[in-house]
């Protein structure tokens, strides 16, 4: 069930009027539905409730401490990638032993932080790491529960920017190389192997990639095991798509159904790691209407919303739904969606039917994941303010930021 939809010719996010929230908190605003958050969390946790599971929500989809408080409120772990998100997910009330922290640089202060805390599981991309991980826990006296990203070379079909499977990709351990660096952590003092894991790309809209990638690392687990070396968890990582437009992407029950049979009664725990597929229709971005212009090839819609709030149109030329707020009776035209950044690329869609004037709220939909997490403060635009919905009640998650924000910590030379 969809929670931003008309009532009349207004968009409501669950029972607020957005028009309303836009007027009370100014714009750019984010508004995300926190039923939405929880059914998607649910549609991943019942998909395997069967199975021994934990699902481990991405931080960096949408990282406010009220979206990961909401989520660990159900139960729910992170996959976190840096020391930042780590504090964030113990700020919101998260379990640090339902914590799996990804990535390929992992700082030694990282490492301390997260072996001091618990967490459930360091997934480990490089022989390197998997080394300085050892020497850091060794001097904490600590052992670190490690699994081995793996990369299994399989084109994910998405965007190369965020395909990360395959060979040319940073992230993981190359196949060829596995089973020496399993053995190799094997015989660290530091390090107890847990498990294995892939992340092969994000926004995938098909389930053979998937699949694809888990018969090469079920080989690889059975191969280990023939070595004496036992796994216990299976993290398939994230990646599931998400609507934006007119994909099709499986259901996160279809999903988990067809990799359970691929499983085989195999006795692992299987560890999800989705970010998108929880948070990006959970959200939505609003933006107000400056300025139209019209030359004889192109009509303008300027708004004041721009790629340094929403940068995914820019950066991937990706599309994401922009309607109206309260809809208007009438024509429509083509517009480009642009904002006030000094940049040709900033654009929040092109070439999108609609009958607007000065003054209309627009919405961008499916904002909620990669959304303000990727803002920056690029022509000294403040980062925009964040609203949760709960029902008939709205919650400022984050304020706009002021704009004597933009240079604390700067300093002028004496
Ligand atoms: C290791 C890892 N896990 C999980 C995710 C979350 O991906 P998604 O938002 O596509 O589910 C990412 C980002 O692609 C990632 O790099
Ligand atoms: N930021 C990307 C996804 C990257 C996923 C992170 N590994 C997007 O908006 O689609």
């Amino acid at each position: 069930m969809d929670h931003f939809l008309y009532q009349a010719d207004e968009l409501y996010a669950e029972q607020c009027q957005v028009a309303e929230l836009a007027k009370l908190h100014g714009t750019p605003l984010y508004i995300y539905s926190r039923a939405t958050l929880e059914r998607h969390w649910h549609a991943f946790d019942n998909a395997v409730s069967e199975h021994p599971h934990l699902i481990c929500y991405a931080v960096k989809a949408n990282s406010n401490i009220a979206v990961l408080n909401v989520l660990a409120r159900l139960g729910s772990g992170f996959d976190i990638v840096s020391g930042g998100e780590l504090s964030r997910v113990i700020e919101a009330g998260g379990d640090p032993a339902k914590v799996v922290f990804s990535g390929v640089g992992k700082t030694v202060a990282e490492m301390e932080m997260a072996l001091n805390l618990g967490i459930y599981c360091f997934n480990v991309e490089s022989a390197a790491e998997l080394e300085q991980l050892n020497l850091v826990a060794v001097r904490l006296g600590k052992v670190a529960p490690v699994s081995l990203r793996i990369n299994p070379d399989v084109d994910a079909g998405t965007h190369p920017y965020i395909s990360t499977g395959l060979k040319e990709n940073k992230f993981g351990i190359a196949m060829e190389e596995a089973e020496a660096i399993f053995a190799r952590a094997n015989e660290l003092p530091g390090l107890a192997v847990k498990g294995v894991d892939c992340h092969i790309g994000s926004q995938l809209t098909e389930i053979k990639p998937f699949l694809d990638a888990m018969d090469r690392m079920l080989a690889l687990i059975d191969r280990l095991a023939e070595q004496g070396i036992e796994i216990k968890h299976f993290d398939v990582g994230g990646g599931l798509g998400v609507t934006y437009d007119d994909e099709l992407p499986p259901q996160p029950d279809v999903y988990a159904a067809a990799l359970l049979e691929r499983l085989g009664g195999r006795d692992l725990k299987l560890i999800f790691e989705p970010g998108r597929a929880i948070a990006a229709n959970a959200g939505i971005f609003v933006t107000q209407v400056l300025y139209l212009k019209e030359n004889s090839d192109k009509r303008f819609a300027l708004v004041d919303g721009a790629m340094n709030d929403l940068i995914r149109p820019s950066l991937y030329s990706a599309w994401q739904k922009i309607i109206p707020v309260i809809e208007r009776a009438g024509d429509s035209h083509s517009y480009d969606v642009v904002g006030p950044v000094c940049e040709t690329g900033d654009f929040l869609g092109k070439d999108r039917q609609l009958n607007v004037l000065a003054g209309d709220y627009l919405a961008v939909r499916s904002s909620g994941a990669y959304g303000f997490t990727m803002a920056s403060n690029y022509n000294s635009r403040p980062r925009a303010v964040e609203l949760m919905v709960d029902g008939d009640k709205a919650y400022v998650i984050r304020e706009r930021e002021k704009i004597a924000q933009l240079w604390q910590g700067e300093q002028i030379l004496p």
